[in-house]
């Protein structure tokens, strides 16, 4: 596990298995010998750019470590919409890395680990093009008081983020510690991609996936078969323009693109991943739910699967999820809510059908509604009755796949 590290800008090569002994540091023992450490995770999404910084307690140096605080910002833009101008998400990136250094105490910057991990936004991009930007942060990242070691940035498949996000949320909840049987199933729906996995109580489930929809986990040196799978594309927003037929089109800027999901007398420009693209609801036929869902489903069939037992787990349903059942009044967003799938059908149906609306400042909500409930019932096979957690954080901390990517770069999960 050698490899090359920077710290302030020198360049060393080192043994990654003691440098982990410097992250725990010795010296911040309290009395009762458990030690503290953080750690900074960046989560380079399609649609946002955000900052968690931990600190951790680790009172058994062979357990898992218990989180004892998060620090959490979030700006709104997505680092890989700067395909063109990556100094821009240089300026980002070290505008958020302010929010570090007031988190973690100077005398800790050093020992901190300091990590970037980029979701399906830069997956889409042009090789060469996100090689330019992850130099980019790569510079700033090394420029900054923190740990940085040569695993600092990086993209990371789907299948990892499907693992983390499942660690995450079962280690906040408790289960990695204590009953693994109890852990719980987690769907996320990013801005251009969506993961499912969880871990099957049925042996068919495993023999009945594809071996790429199985991974292996290892927890503590117990090794665990999740069933995961991450769909590139089949995020919101570009589910949207799979749906507009307008994905992949080499020069969108001379078409209209048009749907029966968006109001009749809609027309404006969407941009996505630094793209920008016209659309309009179309005037000739009939728009609501039914005509809507048939489009919908190009962008579900033939590519997402129904795993052999969904029903057999406890689901929490994360990130756009969430976000799109609060926005539209589906749930209040006071607190976690449990949710039958078969709501989120009602509400798609009540806004796709309300004509008396223009649904102006909110044109895509019909489309958005009907896509997530295709997914959960023709991509996944949820039935209408079955009921999903709604979830935003657990136990105060943000329920994402950054905390799992950092217990992963702490060594203390593995994925073989
Ligand atoms: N810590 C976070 C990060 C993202 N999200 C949600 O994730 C969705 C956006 O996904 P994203 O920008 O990460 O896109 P992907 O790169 O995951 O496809 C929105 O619904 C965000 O509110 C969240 O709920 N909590
Ligand atoms: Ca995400």
């Amino acid at each position: 596990l050698d490899g090359t590290i920077f710290v302030e800008g020198n360049l060393f090569d080192v043994d990654f298995s003691a440098q982990r002994e410097n992250i725990l540091p010795n010296s911040a023992r309290p009395a009762n010998s458990s030690r503290v450490f953080y750690g900074i995770m960046m989560d380079a999404g399609s649609t946002g750019t955000r900052i968690h910084v931990y600190s951790f307690i680790q009172e058994d140096p062979d357990g898992l470590p218990y989180l004892h605080n998060e620090t959490f910002h979030s700006e709104e833009i997505g680092l890989s919409s700067y395909v063109n101008t990556p100094e821009e998400a240089g300026k980002l990136v070290r505008e958020l890395l302010k929010v570090a250094t007031s988190a973690v105490p100077r005398a800790m910057w050093h020992k901190t680990p300091l990590v970037l991990r980029a979701t399906a936004g830069f997956r889409l991009l042009p090789a060469d093009k996100a090689h330019v930007l992850i130099e980019e942060i790569k510079e700033v990242f090394s420029q900054s008081p923190f740990l940085v070691t040569s695993r600092s940035v990086s993209i990371i498949d789907g299948t990892y983020e499907g693992i983390l996000a499942w660690v995450s949320l079962n280690f906040l909840m408790g289960h990695l510690h204590v009953d693994m049987k109890r852990s719980a199933g987690v769907l996320d729906l990013g801005g251009a991609s969506t993961q499912i996995s969880f871990l099957p109580k049925c042996q068919k489930t495993v023999n009945k996936a594809p071996t790429d929809h199985v991974a292996k986990l290892e927890i503590l040196n117990t090794t665990y078969l999740l069933y995961t799978h991450s769909y590139l594309k089949n995020g919101l927003k570009v589910a949207r323009l799979l749906t507009l037929g307008a994905l992949g089109d080499a020069d969108p800027g001379k078409k209209v693109f048009k749907s029966l999901c968006l109001p009749k007398n809609y027309s404006d420009n969407y941009t996505f991943g630094g793209i920008t693209y016209e659309v309009r609801g179309n005037i000739n036929g009939y728009n609501g739910y039914e005509t809507c869902y048939k489009e919908v489903l190009k962008a579900i069939k033939g590519s997402v699967r129904k795993p052999y037992n969904v029903h057999e787990n406890m689901f929490h349903a994360v990130a756009y999820y969430y976000d799109m059942a609060k926005d539209s009044g589906l749930i209040e967003g006071s607190q976690d809510e449990h949710v039958e799938v078969k709501r989120f059908k009602k509400k798609a149906k009540e806004v796709c059908g309300d004509k008396s609306k223009d649904h102006y400042g909110k044109p895509f909500d019909c489309m958005d509604l009907t896509y997530i409930t295709a997914l959960l019932t023709e991509g996944f096979g949820f039935q209408d009755s079955v009921g999903l957690q709604l979830t935003k954080k657990v136990k105060g901390f943000e329920s994402s796949w950054a905390l799992g990517a950092m217990l992963e770069y702490l060594h203390k999960v593995r994925i073989p």
